[in-house]
């Protein structure tokens, strides 16, 4: 049996007017550590609101634990664990008043579960005196999962978590996510951030409120249909008005420090290509045969999901 099911799921908002989830079914297995990831908008935090019972679905079933999300709220809020988007916790209490108010909560106290949470504490340990307002972002995002592991829970759902928080925070944030998954805790964690969807076991990823595919991050880069080239040139500007008026590229953006293209139809060849851009007067090109990464594969999935749509990078 699965840990998480969504079952066609459907959420608007607005009275009808904002399709926020739009039929998604997924399951998470025992113990998985999954990814959700999508844009701003993209529906990541309505579905954990479901799933975690602070927000009803229109439509469809979600389970947790094998509780449904509607009439077994109580069961699965004693067993589930949840560090929303917005930190969420007492910005005037201290860290460790912050740490005994949600262990009270639920009954237990920091010494019964100290062994989960000693790793990620001890960090912070030395502001336990510090009110959680005045903490740093990565401190905040420690005291919050902290506070979200402090009873135990069997599912920790964590929306976000590292938006907005300096890159080695973000690292040693995906450390203590694999420690944790190691201890048998099934995690569902939700980001913007294309490079942290490889450090996920499996991947959903979310767009418009659709699921546009669920695979291992390694199964979905090699779904990616064509062959994928990087081109560069010392206008990189000019080389992406040129390639998109070329009749033989079928897709290109720009990709960091190059330009990312797929081609329109299998007699075109990057030779064309490169004569037809050094006839236009394009100077130090170079282009070579890339490995599709997730964020190639999450824009080729939402161009033909929603052409009109443009990918806006975080
Ligand atoms: N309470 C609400 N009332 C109206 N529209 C809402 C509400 N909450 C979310 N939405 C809309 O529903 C859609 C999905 O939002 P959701 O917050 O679930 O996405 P998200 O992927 O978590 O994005 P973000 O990171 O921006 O929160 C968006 O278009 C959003 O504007």
């Amino acid at each position: 049996m699965s840990t998480v099911v969504l079952d066609h799921i459907t959420k608007h908002y607005d009275q009808g007017k904002v399709l926020a989830v739009n039929d998604v079914s997924l399951q998470v297995g025992a113990g998985e550590l999954f990814g959700l990831i999508g844009p701003d908008g993209a529906g990541k935090t309505s579905l954990f609101r479901i799933l975690t019972t602070l927000l009803l679905p229109d439509k469809g079933q979600a389970s947790v634990l094998g509780y449904d999300c509607v009439k077994d709220y109580r069961q699965i809020r004693n067993r589930i664990g949840y560090m929303p988007g917005k930190f969420s916790l007492y910005q005037d209490l201290t860290v460790k008043e912050n740490l005994d108010f949600f262990a009270t909560l639920f009954g237990s106290s920091i010494n019964e579960n100290y062994a989960l949470i000693k790793d990620i504490y001890e960090q912070i340990k030395p502001f336990n005196d510090r009110r959680a307002g005045k903490l740093s972002g990565g401190m905040k995002q420690k005291l919050a999962l902290c506070c979200a592991l402090i009873h135990k829970p069997e599912v920790l759902f964590l929306d976000e978590p590292t938006t907005g928080v300096d890159v080695v925070s973000r690292k040693e944030f995906w450390q203590m996510l694999k420690n944790l998954k190691q201890q048998g805790i099934t995690i569902l964690v939700s980001t913007p951030y294309m490079d942290e969807a490889v450090l996920c076991e499996k991947i959903a990823l979310i767009q418009g409120g659709n699921i546009l595919s669920v695979d291992t991050p390694d199964g979905i880069r090699s779904k990616f249909p064509v062959p994928l080239y990087a081109i560069r040139s010392d206008n990189i500007y000019q080389l992406l008005t040129a390639l998109r008026k070329e009749p033989g590229v079928d897709s290109s953006y720009a990709f960091g420090e190059s330009i990312h293209i797929t081609l329109n139809e299998q007699q075109t060849n990057m030779a064309a290509i490169q004569q037809s851009m050094v006839a236009k007067g394009h100077t130090q090109l170079s282009m070579e045969q890339i490995q599709p990464g997730i964020e190639d594969s999450f824009i080729r999935l939402m161009n033909q999901a929603q052409p009109a749509i443009a990918w806006q990078r975080k």
